[in-house]
């Protein structure tokens, strides 16, 4: 049950107090976020690491609005979601969150330029080929604006699905494991591109992954174990970040 609205300085991009995510399972319930609270500044990079049903993924889709706590709260940009609509929140996600999945999600029959246009038509907005171009450059796909995405690689196609998801200059970018599907060098690529992208426009990052190298270009790495947030590095090596998994682990 989400209690009375929460009021607080919008100086936080996402802010989770206590907040409890369970979902049914058959007869019983389990139990994905327990108690978590946690701020996270405008413009900082957080990656978000741990064993595999530790939340993670809860937990990136609780701050896109994707999905709603069973308690607590969720401020994005100093709101309370759950003091919003539905078709308010969809609102607030269009305009200021953009989210990468690791299945790239892209539409078979538009173009790769479509694919990116697409989040500006269904929030009514104009599309910008001027800024597509831009993303375009930046993600490397110049000369492939026709393509469709069946005639993309993998790499090409997350890049897509990156444009795709900065096309509306969200505030707040959230990416699932975006590096999860693709081989070393193309992973290194697509990072920079989102590196990049929150240093140039001063976004917030949110980044789920399995891999210290990937957390490592962040300003902090969360670590989650049983829905809760156990421990935190601030800017560390690939090494610490794969020497604090290890010890989780145990
Ligand atoms: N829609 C759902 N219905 C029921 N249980 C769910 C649902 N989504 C997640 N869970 C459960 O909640 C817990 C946390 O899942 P979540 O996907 O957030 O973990 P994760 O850390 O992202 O895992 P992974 O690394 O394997 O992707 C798990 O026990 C999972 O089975």
């Amino acid at each position: 049950m989400t209690t009375a609205p929460l009021t607080t300085p919008s100086d936080t991009a996402v802010r989770f107090v206590h907040v409890d995510k369970t979902y049914p399972d058959g007869n019983s319930t389990v139990s994905a976020l327990q108690g978590v609270s946690v701020a996270l500044a405008p413009g900082s990079f957080t990656a978000v690491m741990g064993p595999s049903g530790s939340g993670k993924s809860t937990f990136l889709h609780t701050a896109a609005g994707l999905d709603t706590p069973t308690s607590g709260h969720v401020l994005v940009g100093g709101v309370d979601l759950g003091t919003l609509s539905r078709d308010a929140v969809t609102r607030l996600r269009r305009d200021r969150i953009g989210f990468v999945a690791q299945a790239y999600n892209l539409i078979e029959h538009l173009t790769v330029a479509e694919n990116i246009d697409l989040p500006l038509l269904l929030a009514g907005r104009r599309p910008d080929p001027a800024w597509r171009a831009e993303l375009i450059a930046s993600v490397g796909l110049e000369g492939m604006e026709r393509r469709l995405p069946g005639e993309l690689s993998g790499g090409q196609a997350q890049r897509v699905a990156i444009a795709r998801a900065l096309v509306t200059r969200p505030t707040i970018v959230c990416a699932d494991e975006p590096t999860g599907a693709l081989d070393s060098r193309t992973a290194e690529q697509v990072l920079d591109v989102l590196v990049t992208s929150a240093r140039e426009l001063a976004q917030t990052v949110l980044l789920v992954t399995h891999d210290p190298k990937v957390a490592a270009v962040a300003d902090q790495v969360l670590f989650l174990a049983d829905g809760r947030f156990t421990d935190r590095l601030v800017a560390p090596t690939a090494e610490q970040v794969a020497a604090r998994m290890l010890e989780l682990a145990r």
